[in-house]
Parts: structure tokens; C-alpha cells; sequence
């Protein structure tokens, strides 16, 4: 992908942050600054915080220790890793999502349907959601987001469960949107951050990478500086397994 127009407005700062959960050091120590504009992709092994860290991007966790500053003026949405989809048509379901933020029902029902039409899923758009199949499912959960036309999206493990075939269908559409062809208009991409096992996504669609273990950043690279290295240790042995 060709490079993105990254702004000088910082979408988001973390000071220091850490987030214990029971007994659980989940984030440590983490000093991050994110700008508007960016595709960020989280790696690292099971457990070593990429969920927490995104809902802490997100402001979903508020951190136990640290401050997380950021441009409240810019919305956001967030894709999870499995999508929660009502009992109730796919049209349904993206409509109540903007329904819920004050628009009318008519007009909710009507953007609902080009967003379907963004996805590719306008044929399904009154079958019962949870009756689609689990790429579709994805796709319709990536409407959802676009019709609140998010300047960020954060995604987790959004391809994780799919077949190759859904699999490029849904990291088609979040390259779409990255560059700017999501609502936001061209002028605006669409700023970026996903968790991911896949090495291969990584190199496709982030501009940088950060590297989490046991919820500490251990390296935090542009995405041709991570590849080709020197990195730490650690996250040279990570790269080297997940290659293998
Ligand atoms: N509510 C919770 N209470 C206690 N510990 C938690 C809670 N949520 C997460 N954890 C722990 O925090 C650590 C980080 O979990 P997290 O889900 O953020 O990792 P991850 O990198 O996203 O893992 P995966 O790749 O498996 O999705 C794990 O040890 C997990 O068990």
C-alpha cells in the first residue's frame, strides 16, 4: 500500500499506562503516541495484552495506573473478535446502530442499506443476521462500523475464524477503508489500529508495528524496519515461530 497522509494531530497518547485485572499485570509500562492517519498492527504471542491495550485505545478499560490523553473530536469504532449480531435482519442491525446515536429510523434504515452495499451484502439484507456465515458476519459488522463513519476503527483479530476467501474479503475491505475510500472521504484515511497473527495481513496493511509481550511494548517500528530488523531479542524468537 502507498504510504498514508499521516497528520501531525495525535489520535491518542498513553502516559506510562498499566491495567491490572485481579491478580493480572495485563499492560505495563506502556508509553505510546498514536497519530491520526496511521495503520497500527498489534502482534505478539496469546495473553500479552493486544485486546487490552485496543480497549484501552478505545476507552472501553480505563486503565489502573497511567493517563491516556486523546482528540475526543474524532470518532471511533471498534470491531471485536467475534461480532455481536442481534436476532434480527442484517439491515436490522446496522440500522440500530445509528438509530441509537439519534437518527431517525427512516433515514437509519436507508444508510443501513449502503453500507450492506459497501460490504457486498445487499442480497442478505433482511436475512436473520445470525443465519450468515461467519466472513459475512465480519463483513456485516464492518457496515455496522462504516455507516458511523469512523475516523478510527480499531479491530481485533478481525480475520481470525475466517477462511482464506472471507479472509481476503475482509482485509480488501479494511485496506479500502485505510485509504481513504471509507466515508470519511478521500481526504481522510481512516486511521488504523488491529491485532493479528497473520505476519503476511501485518505487511499488507499496517504503516507500523508494535510488538507486545506480557503486556509490555517491546518494540514499536515502522512496518519495513520491523521486517528486516535488528529487533529485540524476544521479538526476533516471536517472528522467527510464527514464521516457522
Ligand atoms: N477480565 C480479566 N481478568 C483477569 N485477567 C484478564 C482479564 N482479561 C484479560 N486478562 C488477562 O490479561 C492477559 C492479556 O489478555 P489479552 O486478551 O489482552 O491478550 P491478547 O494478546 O489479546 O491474547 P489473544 O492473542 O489470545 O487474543 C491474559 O493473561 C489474560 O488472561
Amino acid at each position: 500500500m502507498s504510504a498514508p497522509a499521516v497528520t501531525a494531530a495525535p489520535w491518542v497518547r498513553l502516559h506510562d499506562v498499566g491495567l491490572r485485572l485481579g491478580s493480572v499485570q495485563v499492560l505495563d509500562g506502556v508509553n505510546l503516541t498514536l497519530q491520526a492517519g496511521e495503520r497500527v498492527a498489534l502482534i505478539g504471542a496469546n495473553g500479552s495484552g493486544k485486546s487490552s491495550l485496543l480497549r484501552v485505545l478505545h476507552g472501553l478499560l480505563p486503565p489502573t495506573a497511567g493517563q491516556v490523553v486523546r482528540d475526543t473530536g474524532l470518532r471511533e469504532a471498534m470491531l471485536f473478535q467475534r461480532p455481536y449480531l442481534l436476532r434480527a435482519s442484517a439491515q436490522h442491525n446496522v440500522a440500530l446502530g445509528l438509530w441509537l446515536r439519534g437518527m431517525r429510523w427512516q433515514q437509519a434504515r436507508q444508510t443501513a442499506l449502503a453500507a450492506l452495499h459497501r460490504v457486498e451484502l445487499q442480497s442478505v439484507a433482511h436475512r436473520n443476521a445470525r443465519t450468515l456465515s461467519g466472513g459475512q458476519q465480519q463483513r456485516l459488522a464492518l457496515a455496522r462500523a462504516w455507516a458511523l463513519r469512523p475516523d478510527v476503527l480499531l479491530l481485533d483479530e478481525p480475520t481470525a475464524s475466517l477462511d482464506p476467501h472471507a479472509k481476503r474479503e475482509v482485509e480488501a475491505l479494511m485496506a479500502d477503508f485505510a485509504q481513504g475510500h471509507g466515508q470519511a472521504g478521500p481526504q481522510q484515511p481512516m486511521t488504523m489500529v488491529f491485532a493479528s497473527h497473520n505476519l503476511g495481513q501485518v505487511k499488507r496493511l499496517a504503516s507500523r508495528v508494535l510488538y507486545l509481550e506480557r503486556g509490555r511494548v517491546l518494540a514499536d517500528r515502522p512496518v519495513h524496519d520491523f521486517f528486516q530488523g535488528p529487533l529485540p531479542e524476544a521479538a526476533q524468537l516471536f517472528l522467527k515461530g510464527e514464521l516457522s
